[in-house]
Protein backbone atom coordinates (compact mmCIF):
# COMPACT_ATOMS: atom_id res chain seq x y z
CA UNK A 1 0.00 0.00 0.00
CA UNK A 2 1.52 2.66 -1.09
CA UNK A 3 0.93 6.35 1.60
CA UNK A 4 -1.32 8.34 -0.59
CA UNK A 5 -3.68 5.20 -0.48
CA UNK A 6 -4.63 5.11 3.11
CA UNK A 7 -7.55 7.23 2.14
CA UNK A 8 -10.00 6.45 -0.56
CA UNK A 9 -8.78 7.50 -4.14
CA UNK A 10 -9.90 10.05 -6.46
CA UNK A 11 -12.07 7.93 -9.32
CA UNK A 12 -14.41 8.24 -11.96
CA UNK A 13 -16.80 8.87 -9.48
CA UNK A 14 -15.35 12.32 -8.87
CA UNK A 15 -15.17 13.44 -12.37
CA UNK A 16 -16.75 16.67 -12.61
CA UNK A 17 -17.96 16.54 -15.97
CA UNK A 18 -20.68 13.78 -14.51
CA UNK A 19 -24.08 14.19 -14.95
CA UNK A 20 -27.09 12.51 -13.52
CA UNK A 21 -30.15 11.98 -15.46
CA UNK A 22 -31.89 13.51 -12.08
CA UNK A 23 -33.03 16.67 -12.76
CA UNK A 24 -31.76 20.09 -11.20
CA UNK A 25 -28.86 17.38 -9.25
CA UNK A 26 -26.09 18.24 -11.78
CA UNK A 27 -26.79 22.41 -10.69
CA UNK A 28 -27.82 21.54 -6.96
CA UNK A 29 -25.26 23.36 -4.58
CA UNK A 30 -24.67 20.29 -2.17
CA UNK A 31 -25.87 16.98 -3.37
CA UNK A 32 -24.39 16.61 -7.17
CA UNK A 33 -23.83 12.80 -8.45
CA UNK A 34 -20.20 13.95 -7.59
CA UNK A 35 -21.46 13.42 -3.63
CA UNK A 36 -23.98 10.81 -2.76
CA UNK A 37 -24.07 11.10 0.71
CA UNK A 38 -26.27 8.57 2.90
CA UNK A 39 -29.07 9.73 5.30
CA UNK A 40 -32.03 7.81 7.05
CA UNK A 41 -35.42 8.40 5.74
CA UNK A 42 -38.85 8.09 5.53
CA UNK A 43 -41.40 8.86 3.76
CA UNK A 44 -45.09 8.96 3.83
CA UNK A 45 -45.48 7.87 7.65
CA UNK A 46 -43.64 4.73 6.16
CA UNK A 47 -40.24 2.80 8.42
CA UNK A 48 -36.89 4.67 8.41
CA UNK A 49 -34.73 3.76 5.27
CA UNK A 50 -31.51 4.23 4.35
CA UNK A 51 -31.26 6.96 1.16
CA UNK A 52 -29.13 9.11 -0.91
CA UNK A 53 -29.34 12.48 -1.51
CA UNK A 54 -29.52 13.22 -5.55
CA UNK A 55 -30.16 16.80 -6.05
CA UNK A 56 -33.86 17.66 -4.49
CA UNK A 57 -34.50 14.20 -4.27
CA UNK A 58 -33.78 11.09 -2.11
CA UNK A 59 -33.02 7.44 -3.62
CA UNK A 60 -34.17 4.83 -1.70
CA UNK A 61 -31.92 2.42 -1.38
CA UNK A 62 -33.80 -0.37 0.41
CA UNK A 63 -35.94 -0.04 -2.21
CA UNK A 64 -33.38 -0.98 -5.01
CA UNK A 65 -30.97 -3.26 -2.69
CA UNK A 66 -31.68 -5.93 -5.55
CA UNK A 67 -29.50 -3.64 -7.66
CA UNK A 68 -26.57 -3.02 -5.74
CA UNK A 69 -23.54 -4.88 -4.75
CA UNK A 70 -24.30 -8.59 -3.04
CA UNK A 71 -21.33 -7.69 -0.97
CA UNK A 72 -22.59 -5.22 2.05
CA UNK A 73 -26.24 -4.94 0.60
CA UNK A 74 -28.00 -6.30 4.15
CA UNK A 75 -25.79 -2.85 5.65
CA UNK A 76 -28.80 -0.61 3.45
CA UNK A 77 -31.63 -2.64 4.75
CA UNK A 78 -31.59 -1.44 8.20
CA UNK A 79 -33.07 1.87 9.66
CA UNK A 80 -29.89 3.05 10.79
CA UNK A 81 -26.43 3.61 9.34
CA UNK A 82 -24.45 1.43 11.71
CA UNK A 83 -24.46 -1.73 9.82
CA UNK A 84 -23.13 0.77 6.73
CA UNK A 85 -20.13 1.84 8.97
CA UNK A 86 -19.34 -0.98 9.91
CA UNK A 87 -18.42 -2.65 6.51
CA UNK A 88 -15.14 -2.33 5.19
CA UNK A 89 -13.21 -0.03 2.78
CA UNK A 90 -13.89 -1.63 -0.46
CA UNK A 91 -17.53 -2.27 0.76
CA UNK A 92 -18.23 1.06 0.72
CA UNK A 93 -16.46 1.95 -2.17
CA UNK A 94 -18.12 -0.67 -4.26
CA UNK A 95 -21.43 0.63 -2.88
CA UNK A 96 -20.31 4.34 -3.98
CA UNK A 97 -19.18 2.99 -7.47
CA UNK A 98 -22.88 1.44 -7.79
CA UNK A 99 -25.04 4.75 -6.86
CA UNK A 100 -22.76 6.74 -9.44
CA UNK A 101 -23.21 4.29 -12.27
CA UNK A 102 -27.17 4.04 -11.48
CA UNK A 103 -27.98 7.77 -11.34
CA UNK A 104 -25.50 8.70 -14.31
CA UNK A 105 -26.21 6.18 -16.95
CA UNK A 106 -29.58 6.62 -19.02
CA UNK A 107 -29.79 2.68 -19.39
CA UNK A 108 -30.79 2.69 -15.56
CA UNK A 109 -33.22 5.26 -15.52
CA UNK A 110 -36.12 3.57 -15.82
CA UNK A 111 -35.34 0.65 -12.93
CA UNK A 112 -34.20 3.95 -10.57
CA UNK A 113 -36.50 6.48 -11.52
CA UNK A 114 -39.56 4.80 -9.18
CA UNK A 115 -37.89 4.93 -5.99
CA UNK A 116 -36.56 8.68 -6.34
CA UNK A 117 -38.62 10.75 -3.46
CA UNK A 118 -38.99 14.52 -3.61
CA UNK A 119 -36.74 15.67 -0.62
CA UNK A 120 -39.35 18.16 0.62
CA UNK A 121 -41.91 14.93 1.17
CA UNK A 122 -39.04 12.75 2.88
CA UNK A 123 -38.67 12.83 6.49
CA UNK A 124 -35.13 12.84 7.68
CA UNK A 125 -33.98 10.81 11.06
CA UNK A 126 -30.84 10.45 12.84
CA UNK A 127 -28.00 9.08 10.60
CA UNK A 128 -26.96 6.22 13.50
CA UNK A 129 -27.86 5.13 16.48
CA UNK A 130 -24.86 7.22 18.38
CA UNK A 131 -23.07 5.09 20.83
CA UNK A 132 -20.70 7.41 22.08
CA UNK A 133 -20.13 11.45 21.26
CA UNK A 134 -16.79 12.63 22.18
CA UNK A 135 -15.86 16.66 20.95
CA UNK A 136 -12.10 17.27 21.32
CA UNK A 137 -10.80 21.05 21.16
CA UNK A 138 -8.70 20.94 17.46
CA UNK A 139 -9.77 24.36 16.71
CA UNK A 140 -6.21 26.53 18.26
CA UNK A 141 -7.73 30.03 17.24
CA UNK A 142 -10.83 29.10 19.68
CA UNK A 143 -9.16 27.51 22.67
CA UNK A 144 -6.66 30.86 22.32
CA UNK A 145 -9.61 33.09 22.30
CA UNK A 146 -12.05 30.91 24.40
CA UNK A 147 -8.51 30.14 26.89
CA UNK A 148 -8.58 34.22 27.23
CA UNK A 149 -12.07 34.99 28.45
CA UNK A 150 -12.07 32.00 31.14
CA UNK A 151 -8.34 31.83 32.00
CA UNK A 152 -6.77 35.00 31.15
CA UNK A 153 -3.44 34.15 32.62
CA UNK A 154 -2.79 30.79 30.51
CA UNK A 155 -5.01 31.47 27.70
CA UNK A 156 -3.73 27.73 25.78
CA UNK A 157 -2.88 25.80 28.48
CA UNK A 158 0.36 23.79 28.30
CA UNK A 159 -0.50 20.66 27.34
CA UNK A 160 -3.08 21.34 24.02
CA UNK A 161 -0.28 20.93 21.52
CA UNK A 162 0.69 17.96 22.61
CA UNK A 163 -2.14 16.12 23.22
CA UNK A 164 -5.57 16.43 21.54
CA UNK A 165 -7.63 17.36 24.19
CA UNK A 166 -11.30 16.60 24.31
CA UNK A 167 -14.48 15.49 26.63
CA UNK A 168 -16.81 13.18 26.72
CA UNK A 169 -19.80 14.01 25.35
CA UNK A 170 -23.60 13.07 25.58
CA UNK A 171 -24.91 10.83 22.75
CA UNK A 172 -28.40 10.76 24.00
CA UNK A 173 -29.19 14.65 22.74
CA UNK A 174 -27.60 14.66 19.60
CA UNK A 175 -30.43 15.89 17.12
CA UNK A 176 -30.83 16.33 13.50
CA UNK A 177 -30.99 19.63 11.81
CA UNK A 178 -33.90 21.53 12.34
CA UNK A 179 -35.21 20.04 15.55
CA UNK A 180 -36.12 23.14 17.87
CA UNK A 181 -33.01 23.71 21.01
CA UNK A 182 -35.21 24.68 24.21
CA UNK A 183 -33.13 26.93 26.58
CA UNK A 184 -31.41 25.27 29.36
CA UNK A 185 -32.05 26.04 32.76
CA UNK A 186 -28.93 25.10 34.93
CA UNK A 187 -26.52 26.46 37.82
CA UNK A 188 -25.51 30.44 37.26
CA UNK A 189 -24.26 33.13 39.27
CA UNK A 190 -24.63 36.37 38.37
CA UNK A 191 -21.85 38.26 39.83
CA UNK A 192 -18.46 36.97 40.88
CA UNK A 193 -18.55 35.55 44.32
CA UNK A 194 -22.15 35.54 44.99
CA UNK A 195 -24.36 32.19 45.27
CA UNK A 196 -24.78 30.18 42.70
CA UNK A 197 -29.16 30.21 41.19
CA UNK A 198 -30.85 27.73 39.11
CA UNK A 199 -32.02 29.99 36.16
CA UNK A 200 -32.25 29.84 32.43
CA UNK A 201 -29.26 30.75 30.55
CA UNK A 202 -28.36 34.35 29.58
CA UNK A 203 -25.47 33.12 27.78
CA UNK A 204 -26.57 30.59 25.31
CA UNK A 205 -24.15 30.22 22.10
CA UNK A 206 -23.36 28.02 19.14
CA UNK A 207 -20.41 26.15 18.21
CA UNK A 208 -18.86 26.06 14.42
CA UNK A 209 -17.97 22.55 14.24
CA UNK A 210 -17.56 19.36 12.20
CA UNK A 211 -18.67 15.83 13.15
CA UNK A 212 -16.49 12.79 12.14
CA UNK A 213 -18.69 9.50 11.74
CA UNK A 214 -16.54 6.38 13.23
CA UNK A 215 -16.78 3.19 11.49
CA UNK A 216 -15.41 -0.01 12.42
CA UNK A 217 -12.47 0.71 14.61
CA UNK A 218 -10.39 -1.63 17.38
CA UNK A 219 -11.21 -3.93 19.92
CA UNK A 220 -11.36 -3.31 23.38
CA UNK A 221 -7.71 -3.03 25.11
CA UNK A 222 -6.13 -2.31 21.37
CA UNK A 223 -4.57 0.88 20.46
CA UNK A 224 -5.77 1.50 16.41
CA UNK A 225 -2.34 2.64 14.63
CA UNK A 226 -2.31 5.95 13.12
CA UNK A 227 -1.76 4.68 9.66
CA UNK A 228 -5.26 2.70 9.63
CA UNK A 229 -7.32 5.42 11.89
CA UNK A 230 -8.37 6.61 7.76
CA UNK A 231 -10.96 3.25 7.25
CA UNK A 232 -12.64 4.15 10.37
CA UNK A 233 -13.11 7.46 9.49
CA UNK A 234 -16.57 6.97 7.75
CA UNK A 235 -17.59 10.29 7.21
CA UNK A 236 -18.41 13.62 8.00
CA UNK A 237 -21.29 15.94 9.15
CA UNK A 238 -21.68 19.48 10.60
CA UNK A 239 -22.19 19.87 14.32
CA UNK A 240 -23.33 22.69 16.50
CA UNK A 241 -22.10 22.44 20.02
CA UNK A 242 -24.97 24.39 21.73
CA UNK A 243 -23.32 25.81 25.01
CA UNK A 244 -24.91 27.72 28.12
CA UNK A 245 -21.77 29.65 28.56
CA UNK A 246 -22.53 31.13 31.87
CA UNK A 247 -23.48 27.52 33.61
CA UNK A 248 -20.16 26.25 32.19
CA UNK A 249 -18.16 29.23 33.64
CA UNK A 250 -19.16 28.00 37.15
CA UNK A 251 -19.30 24.44 36.46
CA UNK A 252 -16.08 23.61 34.57
CA UNK A 253 -13.53 23.48 36.65
CA UNK A 254 -11.82 20.61 37.61
CA UNK A 255 -14.23 17.93 35.32
CA UNK A 256 -14.31 20.00 32.38
CA UNK A 257 -18.22 20.73 30.65
CA UNK A 258 -21.10 19.00 31.80
CA UNK A 259 -24.34 20.35 31.58
CA UNK A 260 -23.13 23.70 29.91
CA UNK A 261 -23.00 21.24 26.32
CA UNK A 262 -25.35 17.93 27.41
CA UNK A 263 -28.62 19.72 26.57
CA UNK A 264 -28.75 19.54 23.08
CA UNK A 265 -26.06 19.14 19.82
CA UNK A 266 -27.24 19.51 16.02
CA UNK A 267 -25.66 17.63 13.68
CA UNK A 268 -26.56 17.66 9.43
CA UNK A 269 -28.54 14.60 8.87
CA UNK A 270 -26.69 13.67 5.65
CA UNK A 271 -22.91 11.27 6.18
CA UNK A 272 -20.78 13.01 2.92
CA UNK A 273 -18.83 9.61 2.60
CA UNK A 274 -14.74 9.50 3.19
CA UNK A 275 -15.31 8.67 -0.82
CA UNK A 276 -16.69 11.19 -1.56
CA UNK A 277 -14.32 13.23 0.02
CA UNK A 278 -11.36 12.46 -1.94
CA UNK A 279 -10.71 15.33 -3.97
CA UNK A 280 -10.48 17.29 -1.27
CA UNK A 281 -7.92 16.12 1.26
CA UNK A 282 -5.07 18.22 1.61
CA UNK A 283 -1.76 18.47 3.81
CA UNK A 284 -2.32 19.29 7.27
CA UNK A 285 -0.36 22.95 7.29
CA UNK A 286 2.74 22.80 8.56
CA UNK A 287 3.44 23.85 12.98
CA UNK A 288 4.69 26.72 13.57
CA UNK A 289 8.15 27.09 14.34
CA UNK A 290 9.13 25.89 17.75
CA UNK A 291 5.55 23.60 18.13
CA UNK A 292 6.68 20.52 19.76
CA UNK A 293 6.81 17.86 16.78
CA UNK A 294 3.97 15.38 18.26
CA UNK A 295 4.57 12.19 19.93
CA UNK A 296 5.59 9.05 17.11
CA UNK A 297 2.06 7.49 18.37
CA UNK A 298 0.15 10.69 16.90
CA UNK A 299 2.15 10.86 13.76
CA UNK A 300 2.05 9.68 10.26
CA UNK A 301 3.33 11.35 6.86
CA UNK A 302 1.00 10.28 4.86
CA UNK A 303 -1.78 11.57 7.28
CA UNK A 304 0.34 15.02 7.34
CA UNK A 305 0.07 14.85 3.56
CA UNK A 306 -3.53 13.98 2.78
CA UNK A 307 -5.41 14.21 6.43
CA UNK A 308 -6.57 17.64 6.47
CA UNK A 309 -9.96 18.90 4.65
CA UNK A 310 -10.94 21.72 2.15
CA UNK A 311 -14.09 22.67 3.78
CA UNK A 312 -15.17 26.47 3.49
CA UNK A 313 -17.18 26.88 7.11
CA UNK A 314 -19.81 29.34 7.24
CA UNK A 315 -22.26 30.25 10.31
CA UNK A 316 -26.09 32.65 9.72
CA UNK A 317 -28.06 33.86 11.82
CA UNK A 318 -31.73 34.44 10.67
CA UNK A 319 -32.87 36.56 14.05
CA UNK A 320 -35.58 36.57 15.91
CA UNK A 321 -38.86 37.56 13.85
CA UNK A 322 -36.41 38.20 10.62
CA UNK A 323 -36.98 36.99 7.31
CA UNK A 324 -33.46 37.36 6.19
CA UNK A 325 -30.32 34.76 7.42
CA UNK A 326 -27.63 37.07 8.07
CA UNK A 327 -23.76 35.74 7.54
CA UNK A 328 -21.74 36.21 10.89
CA UNK A 329 -18.74 33.96 10.54
CA UNK A 330 -16.30 32.37 7.87
CA UNK A 331 -14.28 29.76 8.83
CA UNK A 332 -11.93 26.83 7.24
CA UNK A 333 -11.35 23.28 8.35
CA UNK A 334 -7.72 24.09 8.26
CA UNK A 335 -7.48 25.36 11.33
CA UNK A 336 -7.91 22.40 13.29
CA UNK A 337 -4.46 21.76 14.97
CA UNK A 338 -5.32 18.01 14.88
CA UNK A 339 -6.06 15.97 12.48
CA UNK A 340 -9.31 13.37 12.13
CA UNK A 341 -7.19 10.42 11.75
CA UNK A 342 -5.11 12.02 15.07
CA UNK A 343 -8.26 12.21 16.94
CA UNK A 344 -8.96 8.42 16.32
CA UNK A 345 -5.27 7.51 16.86
CA UNK A 346 -5.32 9.64 20.31
CA UNK A 347 -8.74 7.98 22.01
CA UNK A 348 -8.11 4.70 20.89
CA UNK A 349 -4.31 4.37 22.40
CA UNK A 350 -5.44 3.17 26.00
CA UNK A 351 -7.36 0.90 24.52
CA UNK A 352 -11.00 2.51 24.63
CA UNK A 353 -12.91 0.72 21.55
CA UNK A 354 -14.31 3.41 19.22
CA UNK A 355 -17.80 1.61 17.42
CA UNK A 356 -19.61 1.73 14.08
CA UNK A 357 -22.10 4.94 14.79
CA UNK A 358 -19.54 6.82 17.36
CA UNK A 359 -19.42 10.30 16.96
CA UNK A 360 -16.38 12.82 16.92
CA UNK A 361 -16.46 16.59 17.14
CA UNK A 362 -13.71 18.51 15.89
CA UNK A 363 -14.03 21.06 18.55
CA UNK A 364 -14.90 24.84 17.48
CA UNK A 365 -13.31 26.07 14.44
CA UNK A 366 -12.55 29.70 14.20
CA UNK A 367 -9.98 31.25 12.24
CA UNK A 368 -7.79 34.01 13.05
CA UNK A 369 -9.91 36.84 11.54
CA UNK A 370 -12.69 38.67 13.57
CA UNK A 371 -14.64 37.72 10.28
CA UNK A 372 -13.82 33.84 10.98
CA UNK A 373 -14.59 33.57 14.84
CA UNK A 374 -16.87 29.91 15.03
CA UNK A 375 -19.04 31.42 18.69
CA UNK A 376 -20.47 34.25 19.91
CA UNK A 377 -18.05 34.31 22.59
CA UNK A 378 -15.60 35.20 20.46
CA UNK A 379 -17.74 37.39 19.10
CA UNK A 380 -18.44 39.65 21.31
CA UNK A 381 -15.19 38.62 23.32
CA UNK A 382 -16.30 37.49 26.05
CA UNK A 383 -19.44 39.20 26.27
CA UNK A 384 -18.16 42.88 25.72
CA UNK A 385 -19.23 43.99 22.07
CA UNK A 386 -22.40 43.29 21.17
CA UNK A 387 -22.58 41.87 17.46
CA UNK A 388 -24.97 44.69 15.38
CA UNK A 389 -27.07 42.76 12.65
CA UNK A 390 -28.43 44.96 9.51
CA UNK A 391 -32.05 45.45 10.85
CA UNK A 392 -30.51 47.10 13.75
CA UNK A 393 -31.02 44.34 16.59
CA UNK A 394 -27.96 43.51 18.27
CA UNK A 395 -26.80 40.57 20.31
CA UNK A 396 -24.41 39.81 23.19
CA UNK A 397 -26.20 35.74 23.19
CA UNK A 398 -28.60 34.19 21.49
CA UNK A 399 -32.48 34.89 22.01
CA UNK A 400 -35.67 32.62 21.86
CA UNK A 401 -36.87 32.74 18.22
CA UNK A 402 -33.09 33.07 17.18
CA UNK A 403 -32.25 30.21 14.42
CA UNK A 404 -28.54 29.50 13.68
CA UNK A 405 -27.38 27.20 10.66
CA UNK A 406 -23.80 26.29 9.55
CA UNK A 407 -23.26 25.12 6.17
CA UNK A 408 -20.10 23.99 4.61
CA UNK A 409 -18.98 23.42 1.17
CA UNK A 410 -16.04 21.24 -0.20
CA UNK A 411 -14.05 22.23 -2.95
CA UNK A 412 -10.58 21.55 -4.93
CA UNK A 413 -9.53 23.32 -8.26
CA UNK A 414 -10.62 21.07 -11.01
CA UNK A 415 -13.59 19.29 -8.94
CA UNK A 416 -16.82 19.68 -8.67
CA UNK A 417 -17.57 21.32 -4.72
CA UNK A 418 -19.85 19.37 -2.63
CA UNK A 419 -21.91 20.45 0.08
CA UNK A 420 -22.35 18.69 3.67
CA UNK A 421 -26.35 19.93 3.78
CA UNK A 422 -28.45 21.89 6.67
CA UNK A 423 -27.67 22.43 10.09
CA UNK A 424 -30.22 24.45 11.65
CA UNK A 425 -31.29 24.72 14.61
CA UNK A 426 -34.12 27.52 16.42
CA UNK A 427 -33.85 28.20 19.98
CA UNK A 428 -37.25 28.24 21.69
CA UNK A 429 -37.66 29.42 25.28
O1 LIG B 1 -12.49 25.59 29.17
C1 LIG B 1 -12.36 25.79 27.97
O2 LIG B 1 -11.30 26.18 27.48
C2 LIG B 1 -13.49 25.56 27.05
C3 LIG B 1 -13.90 24.35 26.68
C4 LIG B 1 -15.03 24.15 25.79
O3 LIG B 1 -15.83 25.05 25.48
C5 LIG B 1 -15.21 22.78 25.29
C6 LIG B 1 -15.56 22.68 23.87
O4 LIG B 1 -16.72 22.39 23.52
C7 LIG B 1 -14.43 22.84 22.93
C8 LIG B 1 -14.64 23.25 21.51
O5 LIG B 1 -15.74 23.20 20.95
O6 LIG B 1 -13.63 23.61 20.87
CA1 LIG C 1 -17.57 22.08 21.39
MG1 LIG D 1 -22.09 6.99 26.33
Amino acid sequence: MTLSMRYPAIDETHDPALSSWVEGADDHPDFPVQNLPLGIVSTGGGDPRVGVAIGEHVLDLAAIAGLLPDDGRAALSQPSLNAYMALRPEQRLALRRRLSSLLTREDERRAIEPHLHRASACMLHMPARIGDYTDFYTGIHHAVNLGSVFRPDHPLLPNYKHVPIGYHGRASSVRISGVPVRRPSGQVRTAEGTAPELAPTRRLDFELELGFWVGAANRPGEALPIERAPDSLVGICLLNDWSARDVQAWEYQPLGPFLAKNFHTTISPWVVTAEALAPFRIAQPARPEGDPAPLPYLFDAADQAHGALSLDLHVALLPRGGTEAVPIARSHASHMYWTPAQLVAHHSVGGCNLEPGDLLGSGTISAPVPSGLGSLMEMTRGWKDPITLPDGQSRLALEDGDEIRLSAVASAPGFRSIGLGRCDGRVVA
